[in-house]
């Protein structure tokens, strides 16, 4: 027996699957999303997510998956100006992580106006010495952590 027909089986007598499935399935490419790491002295731009989205109540790096088609700098301009009515200019790539879901990668940028709140439940900025007490997705963890040593330097 094949291992396709092996996993056939399996599933026809309502297994939960066989390891060749779930090592396809985990294999999945990860979706792509951009964060802007906004900057003004010593505190960083930071939006709370809406309770009724996947990390509902944590902090993140604003913007979002990019669509087909997009550059990482045309998707972070496109969420900033639907998310907070802004301009953006979309600077150096500073880190990258992941959930094994979503790969964030974050750049450096500026705002070009005032942000205004939309889709998020509250933003703030926030001194970088205290960014350690907000919850973040897991995938923000090196922005963090790159931040947090530019700033000790
Ligand atoms: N924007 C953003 N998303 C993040 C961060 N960290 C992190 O894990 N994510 C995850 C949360 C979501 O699963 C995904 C982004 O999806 P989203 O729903 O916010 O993006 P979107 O605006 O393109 O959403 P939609 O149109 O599909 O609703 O990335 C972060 O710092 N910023």
């Amino acid at each position: 027996m094949n291992m396709s027909s092996q996993c056939a089986e399996n599933l026809a007598q309502g297994g939960a699957g066989c390891m060749h499935m779930r090592a396809e399935s985990s294999s999945k490419p990860l979706k792509r999303v951009v964060g802007a790491v906004v900057l003004r002295g010593d505190e960083v731009f930071m939006a709370k997510r809406q309770s009724s989205k996947d990390y509902g109540g944590m902090w993140e790096f604003p913007g979002g998956k990019v669509e087909e088609g997009e550059d990482d700098q045309t998707a972070l301009k496109r969420e900033m100006q639907e998310e907070f009515s802004v301009d953006l200019r979309v600077g150096d790539f500073l880190a990258s992580g992941d959930d094994g879901r979503i790969e964030l990668f974050c750049y450096l940028a500026e705002m070009l106006g005032d942000p205004v709140l939309s889709e998020h439940e509250e933003c703030r900025w926030v001194g970088l010495a205290d960014l350690q007490d907000l919850e973040v997705p897991p995938a923000d963890k090196p922005a963090i952590s790159r931040l947090q040593k530019m700033q000790r330097r």
